[in-house]
């Protein structure tokens, strides 16, 4: 697999500055510090309980730091609140799929619009023709995703009858639905087969080629993250033990160690 020539890394759009978050006695995250340029595709990783799902909940403000700054494109905040989050650009998959199953594909995706739309229920009884041509422009949107993830086949299908790929498939439609700045994609080839792993790849690598979104993924699938990813920054114990290109992270003594189980 190789990356788009034609892909520019840009400024630091995130960045995050020792950050410490413990739940009671457990320290998830021990000041933790790195930055996430725009347009690269930046992946955390780690062994389980590492700190990885942590540092994404708080980068879309699911938990809150006891310490640290976020500085989100040029604005400093302690910490980030999700609305806020998903306001300004920062939509996330979740390791444990959460779309709604009784619900088409169309529709799942459709909800993903939801911070776009401007008329509420009421102006929408309101004002009629306005809400409608609103519609519409959403609708246009999503069938361009659906084009965009080749999933027009399925567009009527209800998620729940869907194998597990394509319903990972329909997350990342709707997380797009919101035409994101930042995507944090949470573990987005668990459990696929390696075809499913294939096409993922290739959806995360021409989202980020061609709508020019930021990624920060997860990922447990070393070959998949060595692959893909611009940097990697690696968590161990809620520590960072390192940081830096696939290539420089892969010499790294610490980072060896760290996944041969040596002890500390
Ligand atoms: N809501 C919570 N309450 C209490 N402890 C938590 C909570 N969330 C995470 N932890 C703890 O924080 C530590 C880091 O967990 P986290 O889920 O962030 O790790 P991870 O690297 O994502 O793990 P995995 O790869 O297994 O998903 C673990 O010790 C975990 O038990």
């Amino acid at each position: 697999m190789t990356m788009t020539s034609t892909r520019k890394i840009g400024d630091v759009i995130l960045d995050l500055q020792n950050i410490s978050l413990a739940f009671g006695g457990v320290k998830a995250l021990t000041d933790i510090s790195f930055d996430v340029r725009k347009h690269e595709i930046r992946a955390i990783i780690g062994p389980n309980g590492a700190g990885k799902s942590s540092m994404l909940n708080v980068i879309n403000g699911v938990y809150r730091p006891q310490q640290g700054k976020i500085t989100y494109r040029g604005e400093h905040r302690k910490d980030m609140d999700t609305y806020a989050a998903a306001k300004s650009g920062i939509a996330r998959t979740f390791q444990n799929i959460a779309l709604f199953k009784g619900m088409s594909v169309l529709d799942n995706i459709m909800t993903g619009r939801n911070l776009k739309m401007k008329c509420n229920f009421l102006l929408q009884a309101l004002y009629w023709g306005p809400a409608q041509k609103e519609e519409i422009e959403h609708r246009k949107k999503v069938e361009q995703i659906i084009d965009f993830l080749e999933i027009q086949h399925i567009r009527k299908t209800p998620v729940s009858r869907l194998p597990y790929g394509l319903q990972k498939r329909v997350e990342l439609g709707r997380a797009l639905a919101a035409e994101p700045e930042i995507l944090l994609l949470d573990e987005p080839m668990a459990g696929m087969n390696v075809e499913e792993k294939q096409d993922m790849c290739r959806f995360i690598l021409d989202v980020n080629d061609q709508f020019g979104t930021t990624i920060v993924l997860i990922e447990h699938d070393m070959g998949v993250v060595m692959d893909i990813s611009d940097r990697v920054v690696v968590l161990d114990y809620g520590k960072k033990i390192g940081d830096g290109t696939p290539d420089e992270v892969r010499g790294n003594q610490d980072v060896i160690n760290a996944y041969l189980g040596v002890a500390h």
